[in-house]
């Protein structure tokens, strides 16, 4: 897929949203990639997790064993992940804060896993679910996600390779711009407030 038709998919969903928001890194911006709407369209998650599969160098994508993605956002794109790779795909979530793998997905020791987001912004919740995931014996050999918010900047520790890099602004809470201030932030991720 071009760069062209991946952001018609984006387009078409209405999945770029305007406003004020509070990142799930705390962080804020004036813009926000709700990639559920992305996804509500199963034909089209399909589509573009078998582009973002492509992404992975083919010596690299054969050794994947196991697909991890942390919901909520994770969830539908890991999913679809696991079915363009032909392996399976569980995810880790945090009921008590802290990502842990529950309802009976394990992974065995040495398991080798691609990590798959719906947004990676600053890796946080890349990070943190890399820990989860190591904890449980699964050793990360990569990253994936349908897009990229760092710039190009973040460090996952492992190749990561997204379908998109769309580079909005983001803000520290005290950086945050007059205009933007002045309307009340929204936070639509599921991330427990700090
Ligand atoms: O790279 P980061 O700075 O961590 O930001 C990206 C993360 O934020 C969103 O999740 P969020 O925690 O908002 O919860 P959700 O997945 O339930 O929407 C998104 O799904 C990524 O997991
Ligand atoms: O950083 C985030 O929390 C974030 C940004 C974004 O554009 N979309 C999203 O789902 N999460
Ligand atoms: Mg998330």
């Amino acid at each position: 897929m071009s760069e062209d038709e991946i952001l018609a998919e984006f387009r078409a969903s209405q999945a770029l949203l305007e406003g004020h928001f509070l990142l799930s890194s705390g962080r804020h911006s004036a813009h926000y990639l709700q990639c559920a709407r992305v996804l509500m369209d199963p034909m089209r998650a399909s589509r573009l997790a078998t582009a973002t599969a492509a992404r992975i160098p083919r010596e690299l994508r054969q050794q994947i064993q196991k697909v991890v993605s942390p919901a909520m956002g994770g969830v539908i794109i890991g999913h679809e992940m696991g079915r363009a790779l032909g392996v399976e795909a569980m995810f880790v979530e945090r009921p008590t804060g802290t990502f842990e793998l529950r309802r009976g997905f394990a992974l065995s020791k040495g398991d080798r896993v691609l990590l798959v987001e719906d947004v990676v912004t600053t890796g946080l919740s890349s990070r943190e679910a890399i820990v989860a995931i190591e904890a449980a014996g699964g050793e990360v050999i990569a990253a994936a996600s349908l897009v990229d918010r760092s710039g190009g900047s973040v460090d996952l520790g492992v190749p990561f390779f997204p379908l998109v890099a769309l580079n909005f602004p983001t803000y520290a809470p005290d950086e945050v711009p007059a205009d933007l201030a002045a309307t009340p932030a929204i936070k639509p991720g599921s991330r427990a407030q700090a």
